[in-house]
């Protein structure tokens, strides 16, 4: 990290600007405030959000404002000291010590695209400068994309962005000299002693599996001289195996990867440069240090020495201890031992850009390395999957969050290549097949692999034979909602040469996204959901929060109510109710199919019956969900379908075209962006001047406020705006709305206070709207619960939908489900217990 990490005042922080400008809108702003009033009460009960680490931000928010404050006294008064004439602008003294104004630009600086901030390193682009495509690939290539509205991009030089620069073959100097060309002011030292500090160590020592043996590799033959000398890793040389090897690193002349043009984005960003330089002779030494570099890239010797097998893991760990991590990478085209696989793309089969910029980040130097690719949902993760595969074309190992996702698998292999149908099997409850040939692909859930239980005869064959063989590649779809631990045991029970982990969002409110970095790989690309829907990959979204007062006797009793209750109350807000059934007559009326979301299970009930709508939850049998499924996506009288959280992800209904959000797991940016994916592949989405809409309901002056802000957060910086709308045009005078009248308001929440007095109904945990109801991840046979089902936490293979994992994951485990049991228990057991208590007095 760039020195002192401390969190810094939002100065062109985007995500907050982008929510500041859309409660700009006009209408009767609630104050923010409010909502943080709110706080004290919710904090008690909030699964996920009130964690340790939230506490933390919290106080150093504190922290910030106080120094930012300061700061800005301090400036205030340098700034009137001035000299006339000498005095920066107004917005000076608001910077304080982070007043980087001064720094000296370059002569050509509006030529130039980029900004640092010399402590933190975050990076900012002008989009609108003309060189802003190619500094984005190399930005792409050595930061993390933080935050990207329309016209400033934010990124940020992090030691693992570096590792994942390094890992595509990038190299310090190719860093340093580009970056330096790119920024409008000299590079700052600080900022170029990161980039050599991480650079340095990074990458020097790699890990490479050639015909089955482990080797330690690297260019700098020293360097393995000092890993022999290590007390750890010395002893860990296969004895007998001859001293340092030295080969030279394969050329990458004349081969053909599908996605391997862009190795990292840098040579892209040189031939882009060539076209649209304005001034050929300045811009066009640009690049040309780096053009220089990658001739002497095929000649490199490579020098080596073997490690058993064994002791991966811990040669692993010591060479991350004494700060040289290790990277892995995979030779498959040097791979003898294991046997090829029949595997090619479809010839009509057209990989889109971003998938093959993606891809090249994989295979940039001609050997397939680990990591994760990050694309917004629809954008076709499956297909990236899948060209990674038929690239490598070695026995391929892919693993899925559920069942029915196995089976989409297979189909999208079977549609996409020529591979025989024989040669990929699927390992689920209920098939255990292998392939027929000596190599193939296998299809299978996570908790079938990880499952600790006793396995049937069937299961424990086929689980030996996937530990039995050494895997091309491992497919690790929906990486980021699966636990750290069940990685480790999946890669540690299952051999493979290199990792491919799949996902939208590389976001946990956990924090324990970084795992992912070393037990997967660095992640290798995060495309940008702005231009893939400008590009009409995906469809484009209209994202609005409609504010819904609450009548005065629904508020009194919502200040009166219990963490659980108040949810209750705030989704079965009348207006809001009003406000939902006014957006679902607008869009059917358009022609739109409509999807209503609500983790609540009881407003999700009623709205649907009062509207007359279809609603799917866990409990719909599997039957009935196909029919309604159906019906929504064939019948024209069915244009609105209400839908609990077993909708957030696998739900495939490109006929959706209007999302509308009445309740919502706290303040889960995941779950927002998921369910904006829902209609992100929407088949109308290249009609000309074509919209999906994405509506989320919220009670005002209520926490809902609070979690729909941090809700938007992650899309916020993806470059979506939400309106926010305080008044549905012409709502008052719109005839048959329901709960019209005051004394229909009262009788609902009375019912509603009736309903709830014991605990709501929660979800039932299944595998996923195609899934069985009921049944766990790898359709295990679960029992059906009964009415009132509780919600449990549970193990990974307990547990059934990938949509669940990681919410379920954060629901700060014990205190809060023994609290929801104990809410759930009836009172008959809540007499034994009492007077088993007594008995034990
Ligand atoms: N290169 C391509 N050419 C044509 N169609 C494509 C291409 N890539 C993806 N698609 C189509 O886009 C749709 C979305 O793909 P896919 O289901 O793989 O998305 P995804 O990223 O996995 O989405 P989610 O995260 O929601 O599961 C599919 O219908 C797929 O066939």
């Amino acid at each position: 990290m760039p020195p002192k990490r401390k969190a810094a005042p939002a100065a062109g922080g985007s995500a907050k600007a982008g929510r500041a400008s859309a409660l700009s809108t006009p209408g009767p702003a609630t104050p923010r405030s409010l909502d943080s009033s709110m706080m004290s009460e919710a904090d008690e009960d909030l699964d996920e959000d009130v964690t340790e680490a939230q506490k933390e931000r919290e106080e150093l928010l504190g922290q910030e404002a106080d120094e930012f404050v300061n700061n800005w006294a301090i400036s205030s008064k340098r700034f009137q000291n001035q000299p006339e004439g000498k005095k920066h602008d107004a917005a000076t003294p608001y910077f304080g010590k982070r007043d980087f104004s001064g720094l000296p630009l370059k002569p050509d600086h509006l030529n130039r695209p980029l900004w640092i901030d010399p402590d933190k390193g975050t990076i900012v682009l002008e989009r609108f400068n003309a060189l802003a495509e190619q500094a984005t690939d190399f930005l792409i290539t050595i930061a993390e994309p933080k935050s990207r509205p329309t016209f400033l991009h934010e990124y940020a030089l992090t030691t693992h962005s570096l590792y994942a620069a390094v890992s595509v073959g990038l190299r310090p100097r190719d860093i340093i000299n580009t970056l330096d060309r790119f920024l409008k002011t000299a590079l700052p030292t600080s900022i170029r002693n990161f980039i050599q500090q991480c650079t340095n160590s990074y990458g020097k020592v790699k890990l490479v599996l050639k015909n089955n043996k482990y080797f330690v590799e690297s260019v700098d033959a020293e360097m393995l001289q000092k890993l022999l000398k290590d007390e750890v890793i010395g002893k860990l040389r296969v004895q007998g195996s001859g001293d340092i090897t030295t080969t030279y690193a394969p050329t990458m002349g004349g081969l053909v990867i599908p996605g391997t043009k862009n190795a990292a984005g840098v040579h892209q960003a040189d031939l882009k440069q060539a076209d649209k330089q304005e001034e050929p002779g300045k811009e066009a030494d640009l690049y040309a240090s780096l053009n220089e570099e990658d001739d002497d890239d095929d000649k490199e010797a490579v020098h080596a020495f073997e490690i058993s097998d064994s002791a991966v893991e811990t040669v692993q760990k010591r060479c991350l201890d004494i700060g040289f991590p290790i990277l892995e990478e995979y030779d498959f085209r040097n791979d003898d031992v294991n046997p090829n696989l029949e595997i090619d793309l479809q010839p009509n089969t057209q990989i889109r850009p971003y998938q093959e910029k993606s891809l090249s980040k994989m295979f940039g130097n001609g050997r397939a390395k680990s990591g994760i690719i990050v694309l917004p949902c629809g954008a076709g993760k499956t297909l990236v999957g899948i060209t990674a595969a038929c690239t490598i074309k070695k026995g391929i190992i892919v693993l899925c969050t559920s069942s029915m996702s196995v089976v989409q698998w297979r189909q999208e292999f079977l549609k996409w290549s020529n591979i025989n149908p024989d040669d990929i099997a699927v390992f689920t409850a209920e098939s255990k097949n292998k392939f027929s040939g000596s190599t193939g692909i296998i299809v299978t859930t996570y908790s079938m692999v990880t499952n600790n239980r006793e396995r049937s005869h069937d299961s424990k064959k086929m689980m030996d034979f996937l530990k039995g063989r050494e895997w091309g590649l491992m497919l690790l779809d929906e990486v980021h909602v699966v636990p750290a631990e069940v990685f480790r045991r999946v890669i540690s029970s299952i051999k493979s040469h290199s990792k491919l982990g799949l996902t939208a969002t590389l976001l946990r409110e956990d924090d324990k996204i970084s795992h992912l970095n070393f037990l997967i790989g660095p992640k290798l690309y995060e495309a940008n959901w702005m231009e893939l829907s400008q590009q009409g990959h995906i469809a484009k979204v209209q994202c609005a929060e409609v504010w819904c007062p609450m009548p005065t006797e629904f508020y009194d009793e919502y200040l009166r109510a219990n963490s659980r209750m108040k949810r209750t109350l705030y989704a079965m807000n009348p207006r809001k109710f009003q406000a939902c059934q006014y957006l679902i007559n607008y869009h059917e009326a358009r022609g739109d199919k409509i999807i209503v979301f609500s983790d609540e299970l009881y407003s999700l009930k009623k709205y649907a019956e009062t509207l007359q709508k279809f609603y799917i939850y866990g409990g719909t049998s599997q039957q009935e969900r196909m029919t309604v499924l159906e019906n929504f996506q064939h019948n024209p009288n069915v244009n609105t379908l209400f839908l609990s959280k077993i909708g957030d992800t696998s739900l495939d209904l490109p006929e959706a075209t209007c999302l509308i959000q009445i309740s919502s797991h706290f303040g889960s940016r995941r779950q927002e962006a998921q369910r904006l994916g829902r209609i992100l592949r929407a088949k109308r989405r290249n009609d000309e001047g074509f919209n999906a809409f994405f509506y989320s309901l919220v009670s005002k002056d209520t926490q809902e406020m609070y979690y729909s802000s941090k809700r938007q957060a992650f899309l916020v910086d993806q470059g979506y705006a939400f309106k926010v709308i305080t008044q549905l045009a012409n709502i008052e005078k719109t005839p048959n709305l329901a709960f019209a009248t005051a004394q229909e308001r009262r009788e609902l929440l009375q019912l509603t206070l009736v309903d709830n007095e014991k605990g709501t109904e929660d979800d039932i945990e299944t595998d996923d709207l195609f899934g069985k109801p009921g049944a766990g991840a790898g359709g295990r046979g679960k029992k059906k619960p009964g009415p009132g089902v509780r919600r449990t936490a549970g193990t990974l293979g307990e547990l059934s939908g990938g949509q669940d994992m990681a919410y379920i994951e954060q629901n700060k485990g014990g205190a809060h489900l023994k609290k929801n049991q104990k809410a759930n228990q009836s009172s008959f057991f809540k007499k034994i217990a009492r007077e088993k208590e007594r008995s034990r007095k």
